[in-house]
């Protein structure tokens, strides 16, 4: 017997950084919203707890117990007394190290599909608790849909979303590692006053009603710069996809994904056409949000 579970991508559409914290973490705002991007988790009983993973990035996956996933069904099999025998597949559409939580939704994934198949019977605390270990976005992975995060991002109230929105992403070639855009963050504002993170009034307004122009003047992600910083020619492909007709840009979280609000589907596939000529990212995926968060097939 074997179970999947689906789980999205995110994008933060407003990421808030407040100064550093003695344990090295930093305070958000971070509203997350999740994508129509999807890996999928499956796990099916095994001798031994084994890693397996497809598409077209599976190269850049550890497929050790460094992996997301593998680490959510060791967490759920301490906390149960179960040995966590399985086979877990991780079918990768979401770009790898990208900033948009792709680790993340397979810990989630693997967490509830291991749920079901064990039949632990655990809360939906209980599982957001053992996210929360696994790391700060994966709370989301689980719940989907729009949250704001404080805290490291973990502490999570659902939002209201009015409307379906369009996005273009432009994945860039190779990675950028979250620790370093923070500690980039970091050097940059060295020495100037961080404000206290907070959720921007204007930004909530524009998802409640489902406003897209309201959306676009409101984006705003405070790694951007770091990011920028750490990989300077992120600023063609920002400018290559505003030029395109995009309602704005900004760099997906930690990057070096950068997101294109745009207006419609046609508009969707007018920039994404556009990004690829342009030479400035390695590859352009179509998207709408909100989407559901980790649910089993
Ligand atoms: C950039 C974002 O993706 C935006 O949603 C997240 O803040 C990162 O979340 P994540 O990848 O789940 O990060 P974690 O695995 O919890 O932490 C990885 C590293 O990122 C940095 N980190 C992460 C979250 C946070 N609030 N402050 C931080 O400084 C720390 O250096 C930490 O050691
Ligand atoms: N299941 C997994 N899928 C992808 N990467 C994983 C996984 N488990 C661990 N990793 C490691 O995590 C690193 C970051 O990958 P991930 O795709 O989660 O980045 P990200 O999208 O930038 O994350 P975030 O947006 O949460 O900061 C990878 O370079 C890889 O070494």
């Amino acid at each position: 017997m074997s179970i999947t579970v689906r789980v999205p991508a995110k994008v933060n559409v407003q990421l808030a950084v407040g100064a550093a914290r003695p344990d090295g973490f930093h305070d958000l705002a971070n509203v997350f919203l999740a994508v129509s991007l999807y890996d999928e988790v499956t796990v099916t009983p095994a001798d031994e707890l084994r890693i397996t993973c497809s598409g077209p990035d599976a190269g850049q996956v550890p497929l050790d117990a460094s992996n997301l996933a593998a680490r959510a069904a060791m967490a759920l099999a301490a906390r149960y007394g179960i040995t966590p025998d399985v086979h877990v597949h991780i079918a990768k559409d979401i770009p790898v190290a990208g900033g948009m939580a792709g680790g993340s939704a397979d810990g989630a994934g693997a967490l509830l599909a291991c749920d079901a198949l064990w039949g632990t019977g655990a809360s939906r605390d209980e599982l957001l608790a053992i996210c929360a270990e696994l790391g700060s976005d994966v709370p989301f992975s689980l719940i989907g849909g729009a949250a704001l995060g404080t805290g490291r991002g973990e502490r999570l109230t659902p939002l209201e979303v009015g409307g379906t929105f369009h996005w273009v992403f432009a994945v860039a070639d190779g990675g950028l590692s979250t620790p370093a855009v923070y500690g980039e963050f970091d050097r940059l504002a060295a020495g100037a006053d961080v404000p206290e993170p907070a959720a921007s009034p204007a930004l909530l307004d524009a998802l409640r009603t489902g406003d897209a122009a309201a959306l676009a003047g409101a984006l705003a992600n405070d790694l951007q710069a770091a990011a920028l910083s750490l990989r300077p020619s992120l600023a063609d492909t920002l400018a290559a996809g505003t030029a395109a007709g995009a309602l704005a840009g900004l760099v997906s979280g930690s990057g070096p994904t950068t997101a294109f609000l745009v207006k419609d589907e046609d508009a969707a596939r007018t920039v994404a056409e556009a990004l690829l000529a342009s030479g400035t990212c390695r590859t352009a995926r179509v998207a709408t949000s909100p989407a559901p968060g980790a649910r089993v097939l």
